[in-house]
């Protein structure tokens, strides 16, 4: 304690003038916390994402600092990533005009393993974006239980409307600079939004041309040349996976209930596939143009129509309603408020359910949210589910399904094998259940709800790691 207020606030500081040093006060944890909230934020005034993930994680902690007051330093450390890359990414487009745009890789945390974490395209990135991605990447990848770090990266390119060689050039631009920071020991990127199999690709090539170096440096690579089966499944399935979890320790199931998705890309089409498999009724898909409301279902047909529109002819959800006579679209809107559903799975971007949507969830009957996308849910919107008793499956949990494919897809490079389908799905479902059992475990040590558990159950293992590991 003595040491955290001597390294935290020596002087005073009056019209930038030192004067004589402050009397020590013994600060109680919460002031701790405060203070060093108040720290996080004075560093990085404008990185409103950043702080909205930092502010979500220390609400969750109060028992924990409370029991072992020596974390609080290691959660400051926490909150600063080791590493942060920015690079310019220039790239033809293909009428031979020059374009630039803003590569990130922010290595967030390796006290587990090498930094881990996947790569986001998409014209809304900004470091604040990258760096909360990465610090909820930490506690994500610590669920999982395997020797995973925490990381993330991206740019700003928005790849809506370009050709595919175009989207080839950029990222072998992006891949030129990246090359000489990753690799299968020191740093594992991954997709994200706006990138999928055939971005890994491009960067995998350019890769293995620069460093001349066949090796697990991707995950979510092609099936033959590396990748693992189920990756490309694998967030989608642990959502729902996490959600059975869930609604069993309750005593109910998946069978019949009526479920809200949003999105239409890689996490949201897998979310519905399973929850065709396990015989939920899937009511609604979107894109930023809006969202297309099935009243009595998607089918299988239905999905393989989105899948076609979003990774075949890339085009918007609403031309989904060329290949059904009973969908609505909504232009513009998310599904929340359009729908009656026992359960809803934001898997799109961060903050798409505000408290508005919460409370139209409420109002129809919601009693479960499980967060597929990261940080889909506002503060305020989680608040207000708690208050109103509806169930709450918190993102770094729910989603780690993704991960932990790559983490086994890192384990296969290793060994230079693959394994089957069966194989890899059945270690993933054992992963899921595995983290409900140490969330839920870690809630009702701390009496805390789901939230908090994960958050708790993650955090321990990365900070006692970092403890160990001394002050680095
Ligand atoms: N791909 C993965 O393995 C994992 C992805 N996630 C998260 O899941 C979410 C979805 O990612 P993916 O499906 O991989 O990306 P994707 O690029 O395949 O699909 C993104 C979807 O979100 C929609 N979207 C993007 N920005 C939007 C906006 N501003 N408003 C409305 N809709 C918007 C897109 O139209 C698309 O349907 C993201 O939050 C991502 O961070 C989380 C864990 C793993
Ligand atoms: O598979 C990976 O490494 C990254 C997945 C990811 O980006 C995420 O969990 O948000």
């Amino acid at each position: 304690m003595e040491q955290y207020l001597t390294g935290a606030a020596p002087y005073s500081i009056a019209n930038g003038v030192p004067s004589k040093r402050a009397e020590p006060k013994e600060l109680s944890v919460a002031e701790r916390v405060e203070a060093l909230w108040e720290r996080v934020k004075k560093r990085d005034p404008h990185q409103p994402e950043f702080l909205q993930a930092v502010e979500e994680v220390l609400t969750t902690m109060g028992a924990v600092f409370e029991k072992r007051p020596e974390l609080v330093t290691v959660m400051e450390r926490l909150c600063e990533p080791e590493r942060q890359l920015i690079f310019r990414v220039p790239w033809l487009d293909d009428e031979g005009n020059v374009h630039v745009n803003r590569g990130y890789r922010v290595q967030f945390n390796s006290a587990l393993g090498p930094y881990k974490g996947g790569l986001r395209f998409h014209p809304s990135v900004t470091l604040s974006v990258i760096k909360f991605l990465g610090f909820e990447q930490i506690f994500k990848n610590s669920l999982t239980t395997l020797p995973l770090g925490g990381g993330k990266g991206g740019s700003d390119f928005d790849p809506k409307g370009k050709s595919d060689n175009e989207i080839m050039r950029f990222c072998q631009s992006f891949m030129t600079e990246l090359f000489r920071h990753i690799g299968a020991n020191t740093d594992v990127p991954a997709g994200d939004i706006g990138v999928g199999g055939r971005e890994v690709g491009y960067m995998f090539g350019q890769y293995k041309r620069l460093a001349n170096n066949f090796s697990g440096i991707l995950t979510g690579k092609g099936f033959n040349w590396g990748g693992s089966n189920i990756r490309p499944e694998a967030t989608g399935y642990g959502v729902v996976y996490f959600a059975r979890e869930i609604l069993q320790d309750a005593g109910d199931s998946l069978e019949g209930k009526r479920v809200a998705v949003s999105g239409s890309g890689n996490v949201a089409q897998f979310t519905v596939e399973k929850l065709l498999d396990l015989g939920a009724v899937p009511v609604s898909m979107s894109d930023s143009s809006g969202c297309v409301i099935e009243e009595d279902g998607f089918t299988r047909e239905g999905l393989a129509a989105v899948m076609e529109i979003k990774n075949v002819r890339r085009s918007r959800i609403k031309a989904y309603l060329e290949a059904s006579s009973t969908a609505k679209f909504v232009e513009g809107e998310r599904p929340w408020k359009h729908v009656t559903v026992d359960i809803a799975m934001p898997a799109a971007t961060q903050n798409e359910l505000d408290l508005e949507d919460a409370k139209a969830l409420v109002a129809c009957g919601c009693k479960l949210v499980v967060e597929a996308a990261n940080m889909p849910s506002t503060p305020e919107a989680i608040h207000y589910l708690h208050e109103n008793d509806v169930q709450f499956g918190p993102a770094k949990a729910a989603n780690a399904g993704g991960v932990a494919v790559s983490g086994l897809e890192m384990s296969q490079n290793s060994l230079r094998l693959q394994w089957s389908r069966e194989e890899v799905d059945e270690r993933l479902r054992g992963i899921m259940k595995n983290i409900f059992a140490s969330s839920k475990a870690a809630m009702d040590e701390y009496g805390t709800h789901l939230q908090g558990g994960a958050n708790i159950a993650g955090f321990l293992k990365v900070a006692d790691s970092m403890l160990a590991q001394g002050a680095v």
